[in-house]
């Protein structure tokens, strides 16, 4: 067996999320300049957590150029810290839109959504719901290209679906079936999800900003009217439905929201938020839509503008003040050593012999 081991400098913490921390690194043999998701360990005394897991296996089977590569699983001296590394990408959409001086344009957002809208149809075409689409999960390269990141929530569905735990998908992107208690996740909660973000970058600001469940759906009523068991007959057998009692709105207020927004434009926002998720768009169905072929045309990814590198600039003294971690030098950071995947996984709880 061949052990080749790899050391990475350290370059500046980039991010920190539920599940792990994200920086950004240099391959000392090849120069490359990679992100290093840290998983989180925690609580985790027999092995790797779920959800790090769950990342491996998803992004080891995906191959598209809108969604992250994984690169390599490296594990740390001690089998104790797993880093992932990733195709390095300059920006997430979330700190983006936090920090630009000139909003999108809309031709620059057709240009972003069509590429989520193909990692996703990728993903979904694939049996695999990502179930916490969000701006910050939404990475950008200097040329221009999308690629969504953060597989740690994301799991294979089975056809029939069998029931899963409905608490997925951060509060502001969640479709309403997850926040009335569906058993059944589909491909569906994820376009809920692009019909989230699409208003966020057409509006420059998130659209449905809930900090409760049941203030989510009020947010998700004003903007679309109150459902009824005409539009989505499962509505009413939906387990939470007993426990709120929702507003009466009968007004869809898309087009109050977006005035400026053309027919195409609203009915595609409509279309990925159909409240019945049987009647809600697929992302291929999206990436047919009108808006996409009339004027402004999208922009070509390679003409898009590239941005300062704010996660960096603010990061770096951070990172020399950071407390170190148990292994991990501030400068040049002897961390891992790449196994194959299978290795890992068949390994996983055992200490390695051979360091
Ligand atoms: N490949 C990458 N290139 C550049 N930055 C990245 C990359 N992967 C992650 N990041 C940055 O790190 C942040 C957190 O990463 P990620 O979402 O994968 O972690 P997480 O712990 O699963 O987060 P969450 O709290 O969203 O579940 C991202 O928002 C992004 O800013």
């Amino acid at each position: 067996m061949i052990w080749s081991v790899s050391e990475f400098e350290k370059l500046n913490r980039i991010g920190e999320g539920t599940y792990g921390i994200v920086y950004r690194a240099k391959d000392t043999k090849t120069n490359e300049i990679v992100a290093l998701k840290k998983v989180r360990m925690d609580q985790e005394k027999d092995g790797l957590p779920i959800s790090g897991l769950r990342e491996i296996l998803i992004l080891k089977s995906c191959d598209h150029e809108n969604i992250v590569k994984l690169k390599e699983v490296l594990v740390g001296r001690s089998l104790e810290s797993i880093f992932l590394s990733l195709e390095y990408c300059e920006q997430d959409l979330a700190s983006l839109l936090d920090n630009m001086q000139t909003n999108f344009s809309e031709s620059q957002v057709k240009c972003l959504i069509l590429q989520v809208l193909r990692g996703v149809k990728y993903l979904h075409e694939n049996f695999i719901i990502h179930r916490d689409l969000k701006v910050s999960n939404l990475l950008l390269t200097d040329k221009g290209s999308v690629k969504i990141a953060d597989f740690g929530l994301a799991k294979f569905f089975s056809v029939p679906s069998k029931p899963s735990t409905p608490q997925v998908v951060t509060l502001w992107y969640r479709a309403p079936e997850l926040l009335l208690g569906a058993k059944i996740q589909t491909t569906a909660v994820d376009i809920w999800a692009v019909g989230c973000i699409l208003g966020e970058l057409l509006g420059h600001k998130p659209l449905l900003p809930g900090t409760t469940e049941i203030g989510q759906l009020e947010l998700i009523v004003d903007l679309l009217g109150t459902p009824s068991d005409g539009i989505w007959p499962e509505f009413s057998s939906l387990p939470a439905v007993q426990n709120f009692t929702l507003k009466q709105q009968p007004y869809n207020n898309l087009k109050q929201r977006f005035p400026w927004l053309s027919a195409a434009g609203l009915r595609l926002l409509n279309f990925l938020f159909m409240y019945d998720p049987k009647k809600r768009a697929t992302a291929e169905e999206c990436l047919h839509s009108s808006y996409f072929k009339e004027c402004p045309y999208p922009c070509d990814p390679k003409l898009m503008p590239t941005f300062p590198h704010h996660r960096n600039l603010k990061n770096v003294s951070q990172t020399s003040k950071a407390p170190q971690e148990p292994g991990v030098s501030s400068t040049t950071e002897q961390i891992p050593f790449s196994l194959p995947i299978s290795e890992l996984l068949g390994n996983i709880v055992k200490k390695r012999k051979h360091e």
